[in-house]
């Protein structure tokens, strides 16, 4: 299978090397220190199951010369997302596939919006991993789970061959038939443990120990939920509790990357996490309070510390 990974970090650098050790064709499209640490050393994932070294890896900075695809996935930020779309247009054929792994319930919206919608998939990636160093992926934890699928929930031929390519490489994989609704579990997830962890700059274990500050993550989660359902998302009722269920088995350690990347003074994603629950709140008349407050704690942090007064 032919695959051009848009985005070559955290996520786009794991799945990506472990589907070219897989026997993929897998061509990265990146930038930078990073590129140029790929093309002349490889690129190396460390990771507790099982490092490894891509060398040579097909890397560039421009699609134009890789011809079309079977598969894109997207693996940037969510602020590149409309940059990265016009680095897919060289690589479609007719029926080629376009896979946001990218967290948040606005990718899909992005995509279509840029692309014919025939072209877009769904996705959701569960790992906790990131660039180290130019070159080097480091994934934390043994959590590294992909779920595919598309947006008709039809089992495409594209999407089958992706799941083999997946089973081949190693990697733990779900071919859905719903994905918008485990795009929306994930959402449900997130916004919990990304707004709870950076507003206390703590890890989840003592979050989800003391019991005010567990009912407190528990309704961040349920104002995503609320939007989700007002939505129309077909979210099960016992969501909050799996999602609480999900979070109790996370090492005790365990932080969001957005926490990672607040104390990093990165960039933060703030506003497709609780902004999201608020601006979506907001057109569907559901009201998200806390998700409002963290928002509004974070939103002078979310460029980045070179660019806050703090
Ligand atoms: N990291 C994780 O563990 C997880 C992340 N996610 C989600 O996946 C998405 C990606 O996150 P993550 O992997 O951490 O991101 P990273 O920042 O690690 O990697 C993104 C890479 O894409 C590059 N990039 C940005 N725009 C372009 C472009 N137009 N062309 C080529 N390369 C580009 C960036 O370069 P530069 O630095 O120069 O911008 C960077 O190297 C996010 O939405 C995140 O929420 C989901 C699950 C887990
Ligand atoms: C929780 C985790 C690590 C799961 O994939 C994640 O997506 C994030 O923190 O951004």
């Amino acid at each position: 299978m032919k695959i051009a990974i848009v985005g070559a970090g955290g996520v786009g650098g794991y799945f990506g090397a472990r589907l070219a050790v897989g026997g993929a064709d897998v061509t990265f499209i990146a930038r930078g220190a990073h590129l140029q640490a790929m093309q002349e050393k490889g690129l190396r994932v460390r990771s507790a199951l099982g490092d490894l070294h891509l060398q040579p890896v097909k890397a560039v900075s421009d699609p134009a010369g890789v011809g079309p695809v079977d598969l894109v996935i997207i693996g940037v930020k969510l602020w590149s997302t409309e940059e990265a779309v016009e680095a897919v247009k060289p690589l479609l054929g007719p029926r080629t596939g376009v896979v946001s792994f990218q967290n948040g319930v606005d990718a899909i919206g992005i995509l279509t919006r840029h692309l014919e919608r025939g072209h877009v998939m769904g996705g959701v990636a569960h790992i906790a991993a990131l660039i180290e160093a130019p070159g080097v992926i480091r994934h934390h934890g043994t959590l590294a789970r992909l779920t595919f699928g598309e947006l008709d929930g039809s089992a495409s031929p594209r999407a089958k061959t992706f799941l083999h390519a997946c089973e081949r490489a190693g990697i733990e994989a779900d071919l859905s038939q719903d994905i918008q609704r485990a795009i929306w579990e994930k959402f449900v997830f997130l916004v919990g443990l990304s707004g709870m962890t950076c507003l206390t700059r703590t890890p989840i274990g003592p979050i989800r120990e003391e019991p005010f500050t567990r009912e407190v993550l528990r309704d961040v989660m349920g104002e995503a939920a609320a939007v989700a359902r007002a939505k129309g998302v077909n979210l099960p009722e016992d969501t909050i509790d799996r999602q609480m269920q999900f979070t109790d088995s996370l090492p005790r350690d365990m932080v969001s990357s957005m926490l990672g990347d607040l104390r990093r003074g990165n960039r933060l994603e703030v506003a497709w996490l609780a902004g999201a629950v608020v601006r979506l709140g907001k057109e569907a008349g559901v009201p998200t309070p806390l998700n409002r407050a963290i928002y509004a704690a974070l939103k002078l942090h979310a460029n980045g510390a070179a660019h806050n007064d703090g």
